[in-house]
Parts: C-alpha cells; structure tokens; sequence
C-alpha cells in the first residue's frame, strides 16, 4: 500500500487562469503608488525577451544594470532605470523574473507597463498572481503566502512580527513536521497491514505506533487552546460595560478620538453595540461600546442588554466604568455571569474629586479617570496596549487564521477517535484515522486538496504581488 501522501498538488487542476501549456507572462505595478521610484514586474516564459526587447540585452541574472528603456517597436526612450533578470527556477515566483525599476511618474510607469504589455503574449497579473505562481511552482507554501498578505496587510508592530514569522515558514514547518510524524506513524500501521505474514516485521507495530499518535494529538490539542496567533491578527477584543450613564460612550470616544457613540445625560442611550478597531499602544485592539446594564424599561433596552452580556462573554477584557459622582464603586465587581478578566475604570473623577476616585480594593487592575476631561486615559490607553502585548508574548504561536484551526480541529478529531477506539479498531480502519488527520494538515500547508481554497488565499493580495 502507498504510504506516502502525495507532496505535491496536481498543479494542472489549478493552473492560473488562461494558462495554456506554459503559463502566460504577466507583468504589473509592484510598488505603492506615488512614490519617487516605480517597480515593474514580470514573470514567465517571456520575461526575458521583454527585457532585452525594453533595456537591449540581458542583465547578468540578480545584478542591477542602468540602462535606457525603449519602446520595443516604435524605439521611443521611455525612461532610464534599473532593469534586473531573475531567471528560473531560482525566482520568486519560480519561473524567469524580469524586474524594472523606474521614475514613479504616473506618465512614465504608464509609458513602460503599455510598452510591455503590447508584447504579444503579454497580460496585467491578476492581483495576488505572481504569489499564486510561487506556490504553485512549490516556492512557497500556503502558510506563507497567508503571511505575505499579512505582512503586506500589517497595521501594528505586533502583526508585523507575527506575520513576518509566518510569511518564513515558521507555521508551514511546524505543521509539515506534524504531517511527516504522522504519516511514520500510519506507515508502522500499514506495515503491520501488508507484512503481516512476514516474520521481520515487529508484531508491535501498532504498540511502536501509539505513543507518537499521543504526542502528536497532544500537540496539537495545545495549539488549539492557544489563542494568541488571533489576538494578534484579530486584535483583543475589549468590551466597556456598566451601569447606565456611567461614561461608557464617552469612553470609547475619547479612546478613539472620534464621536462614535451618542452621549448623552439620559440613562439608557446606548442600545446596540458599537465598535472601533484601534491600535493601542501598537496592539491592535477592538473596542466595543455596550448597553447600561440595568432592568430594562423597554424592549429594544433589553435587546441591547442581551447583546451587551453576550458581547462580553467573548471579550479578552472587560472595562467596567464606574461613575464616582453618584457613589463609590461596589465594594466586589460586579457578577457578569462570566469569568472574563476585569478591571474597574473609575470615571468622572473631575466631578467627583481625587478622595472619591479611589476605588473600592476589587482583585482587579483600577484607573481612575475623567473620560470628558482626558484626565487618566494615557495611562488606561498604556495599559490595555500591555495587556494584549503580555497577552500576545511568547514563542510565534502555531495557529493564526479561522482556515488554520479548522484544518488543526479536523486533524486533532480523527487522532481522537483513533486513540479512543484504538484497541477496536482494525489495521486499516486505524490507518485510515491517521490518514485523514495528515490529510486535514496537508490542507493547511497547501500540499494536498486546496483547489478550492485557492481564490479564497489570493483574493487578498492586491495587483502585482
Ligand atoms: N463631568 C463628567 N461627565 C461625564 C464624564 N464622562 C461622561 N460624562 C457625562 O455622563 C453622561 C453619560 O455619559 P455617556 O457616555 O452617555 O454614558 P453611558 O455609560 O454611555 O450611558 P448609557 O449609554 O446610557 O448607558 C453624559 O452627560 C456625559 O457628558 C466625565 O468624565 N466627567
Ligand atoms: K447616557
Ligand atoms: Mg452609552
């Protein structure tokens, strides 16, 4: 029996579109726009040609070489630039790379890229194309393509980070190390299936078999309780509840530092959730602004409340905001009905004076502040970014993205099932479990079963990555 997954993906099935034998050379604007200095790329069979065509010879491959750019039939100088030759298989996208680097001008880079595209044969990449090509042609794996759009995607310092790790294989490793232990694992199964009759074979394959099945599944239950790849990438969220008119829309305006929400005197103007994603501090955080908490005097009050006590249920922190004028905060912080970590925001404190604003000892972090004077929210601001950092910190987590912990579930499910009917279960219905769970994590790294995934990966990229 093979034992052995396929490595790599039936790249017929999911060539780029209008691809006809070899792929069709494409070429695009890779740079921002409006910058001093425009970069052109291309990749495909006629990379090359295009170049000697434009700058009229060939560079000696990955070193930069002025030269004059002319249109190809009309012999115009278009402009005088950089022109650079990568040829395949060493390139990024794995075919032969040609790369011009150009006055940014919205005229010349215009001038330039309709030069190269009257080349027949020539077509604008599709956004995220030159990527698609690279994984196709095995340069990268699916991990890292979804770490290129988050890199390129990255607001925050900490999303850089993260992304960084991911777009250099640190995910794809850690999971084709899981795939590889696995498919040893099924392979002692099947040995047990096909050599049964054979002497050289252990009798305890399957005993050989289980420990490393137990590992794995170990590992991988932790990397699913790991939540800190998506507090990252998703950002925290951190819900403001308390009672009516507490401050809570003030709050998250003067957070934001825009007029999100309505304030307003009257007790019970807040009904649905708002949110604001902003970044603390360098952490990415969402922040959401909730209903008064109190026995509702009306439907649609009572809806908002609901959704308020749902929203943070999910929260990574709760903010509660306490209002000082109108009395000390509770003596115990209040029950939310569920455990998320909490800390009491004494607001109002320029009404209220600083002997007021002390809070009441809670187990939990406290800040006293005036959300309508400023008063104390630099140090609130400072100390949420804090949190999501301490929160984030350690060694780059395994699993960042809904797609990654889908695949790792999938996998972690059939070990489960297998480890419990271990006994049960016949060589080859065992096999099959573990075959499953490397297939489930073949996925996620892109070497098996992904045409259907691909759209989804490649629609974030924009045009001429
Ligand atoms: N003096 C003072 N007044 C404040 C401060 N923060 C909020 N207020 C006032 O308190 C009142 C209620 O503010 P909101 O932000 O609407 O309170 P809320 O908690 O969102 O209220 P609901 O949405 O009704 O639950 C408004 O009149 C605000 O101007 C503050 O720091 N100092
Ligand atoms: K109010
Ligand atoms: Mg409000």
């Amino acid at each position: 029996m093979d034992v052995q997954e396929k490595s790599a993906i039936d790249k017929s099935a999911i060539a780029p579109r209008g691809a006809s034998g070899g792929a069709d050379t494409i070429a695009a604007v890779s740079s921002g726009s409006g910058g001093a200095v425009a970069v052109l790329r291309l990749s495909g069979p006629q990379a090359g040609a295009v170049l000697v065509a434009l700058a009229g010879r060939l560079p000696e491959p990955r070193r930069a070489h002025l030269a004059r750019l002319r249109h190809p039939t009309s012999g115009e100088v278009l402009d005088q630039g950089l022109a650079l030759w990568f040829p395949g298989p060493r390139s990024a996208t794995g075919e032969d790379m040609a790369e011009l680097q150009i006055h940014g001008g919205r005229a010349v880079v215009a001038a330039v890229l309709g030069a190269v595209l009257d080349v027949p044969g020539l077509r604008p990449a599709e956004a995220g194309e030159f990527t698609r090509r690279a994984f196709l042609n095995g340069r990268i794996d699916l991990t890292e393509a979804e770490g290129l759009a988050d890199l390129i995607g990255a607001q925050t310092e900490a999303q850089r980070r993260l992304a960084f790790a991911h777009a250099f294989g640190h995910l794809g490793q850690r999971v084709e190390e899981w795939r590889r232990r696995l498919i040893r694992a099924m392979a002692l199964i099947e040995a047990g299936i096909d050599f049964a009759d054979e002497d050289d074979v252990p009798a305890g394959a399957r005993a050989l078999a289980r420990p490393e099945v137990e590992a794995l599944h170990a590992e991988l239950t932790a990397a699913l309780a790991d939540r800190r790849g998506a507090l990252v990438r998703e950002g925290a969220l951190i819900a403001i509840a308390g009672l009516p008119n507490a401050g809570k829309s003030s709050l998250i305006n003067a957070l934001a530092q825009r007029d999100i929400a309505i304030v307003s005197d009257e007790p019970g103007t807040t009904r649905d959730l708002l949110e604001v994603a902003l970044d603390l501090d360098g952490h990415k955080a969402t922040l959401v602004d909730t209903a008064g908490l109190r026995e509702a005097e009306s439907k649609v009050e009572a809806e908002g409340i609901r959704r308020a006590r749902a929203r943070m249920a999910e929260a990574d922190l709760v903010l509660w905001v306490h209002d000082v004028s109108a009395g000390p905060a509770p003596e115990a912080a209040p029950s939310l009905e569920t455990e998320r970590p909490l800390w009491l925001v004494a607001n109002k404190i320029d009404r209220a004076g600083p002997a007021a604003s002390a809070p009441a000892a809670w187990p939990v972090r406290s800040f006293a502040i005036s959300a309508a004077g400023g008063q104390g929210l630099e140090e609130l601001t400072r100390a949420l970014g804090g949190f999501i950092a301490t929160r984030a910190e350690g060694e780059h987590p395994a699993l960042i993205r809904a797609r990654h912990r889908a695949s790792a579930g999938e996998a972690d499910s059939h070990l489960t099932l297998a480890l419990e009917q271990w006994e049960r279960l016949d060589d080859e219905l065992l096999a099959e479990e573990l075959r499953l769970a490397a297939r489930a994590l073949g996925r996620m790294t892109g070497v098996i079963g992904v045409e259907d995934l691909l759209d989804v990966v490649f629609r974030e990229f924009c045009i001429g990555k």
